[in-house]
């Protein structure tokens, strides 16, 4: 080890990097450098590999077991410095996160940290650890960890609902031969939510729900969350459903003539409209019934794109928070669905933006 840090610190680089540093800042850097230097050391029992577990787009480094542990061991060469409580540097920081994670952090004196095992860990595993409850958003709601997906929670949640649920499997199916069929369209199905919406906080375009469907290729998909309707009367089963927003490739979409607009347009309104007659946690078992007669007859008259106005409730999927505070956070403010059943939003400035 100390051969290695001469041979370092001999280069022109750092020669150059810590010749306006003082001699205790130095032994600081060659600290830090030895934490480093210990992933290297045969026995430390793990190494650093890369996934792409975490994101579509890049590899990631993540922390892979290199031999057996005991739950209770110390990793004692796995450790960094604490920054900040969320903020690490040292190979502790290649530590992804896990909802039921295989690690813990302990403290080793001031500022330094170091692996424990809190489970016994099989040569070839990550080695995770809890960031805390809200780290990749509320809930976790975007937490992609191997216990998330196990548990059909976090990231992973709508596939849950959708496999455990047979009515959303069955609209879902549908939904899906039709995006299947769609020439050019992407093969894999995704299922994206209104969490969607929450991540986007810094683009303004997507404020419309059919917009941004259309336009983004995805499967737009709408939970209204029963949890949330506890305290509220019985809900019809409906309101465990899931509304999937099936967009048709935008190379599509600029051939379409006006019927087609209009289908997709029908079609999401009709599965919004089932979403708002479940989700208005005020209305009576009564009132409902009623309700769904003038929809019946609303429907008949060719006037089914009408719709309900006022209290219904969309949830979003992922983090569970009301639809109107994503607004919120946006920037814009969902007006109500007008005749037309158009979903309509006031922007900053208290604009009116169209759908
Ligand atoms: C401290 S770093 C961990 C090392 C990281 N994989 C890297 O390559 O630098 C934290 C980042 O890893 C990713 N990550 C870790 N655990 C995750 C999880 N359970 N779900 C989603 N992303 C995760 C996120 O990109 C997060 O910002």
């Amino acid at each position: 080890m100390m051969n290695a840090i001469h041979e370092i610190l001999r280069l022109d680089y750092f020669k150059h990097y810590l010749s306006c540093k003082s001699s205790i800042e130095v032994q600081e850097f060659i600290e830090h450098m030895k934490r480093y230097l210990n992933m290297y050391m045969p026995n430390a029992g793990y190494e650093i590999s890369d996934t792409k577990r975490y994101s579509e787009k890049k590899v990631e480094a993540c922390l892979i077991a290199t031999k057996d542990w005991q739950r209770g061991d110390e990793i004692s060469l796995l450790s960094g410095i604490i920054l900040s409580p969320t903020l690490f540097l040292g190979p502790a920081r290649f530590a992804n996160h896990d909802c039921d994670s295989n690690c813990r952090f302990i403290t080793q004196g001031q500022n330094t940290i170091v692996f424990q095992a809190r489970k016994e860990i099989k040569c070839g595993e990550e080695l995770t650890v809890f960031y805390g409850h809200h780290y990749f958003g509320e809930n976790n709601c975007k937490c992609k960890c191997v216990s998330c997906e196990k548990n059909g929670l976090g990231y992973f949640t709508v596939a849950h609902e959708v496999q455990t649920n047979p009515n959303i499997q069955q609209r879902r199916r549908s939904k899906r031969t039709m995006i299947e069929e769609d020439e050019g369209y992407r093969k894999r199905p995704r299922v994206m939510s209104i969490d969607f919406i929450c991540n986007d906080v810094n683009n303004n375009e997507h404020h419309n729900l059919l917009d941004l469907f259309k336009k983004k290729e995805q499967e737009l998909t709408i939970v209204v969350n029963p949890d949330l309707y506890q305290s509220s009367p019985p809900l019809s089963t409906k309101a465990d459903s899931a509304v999937g927003l099936s967009p048709k490739a935008d190379k599509k979409l600029e051939d379409e003539d006006e019927d087609e607009e209009d289908d997709l347009l029908d079609q999401f309104l009709d599965d919004i409209s089932d979403l708002s007659s479940i989700a208005s946690d005020l209305t009576t078992e009564t009132e409902k019934e009623d309700e769904q007669d003038q929809n019946k007859r609303e429907k008949k008259n060719g006037n089914h794109r009408k719709m309900k106005k006022g209290n219904e409730r969309l949830d979003c999927v992922a983090c569970n928070r009301p639809l109107q505070n994503i607004l919120k956070q946006i920037g814009v403010q969902r007006d109500v669905l007008d005749a037309k059943g158009i979903l309509r939003f006031l922007n900053k400035n208290g604009r009116r933006e169209e759908g």
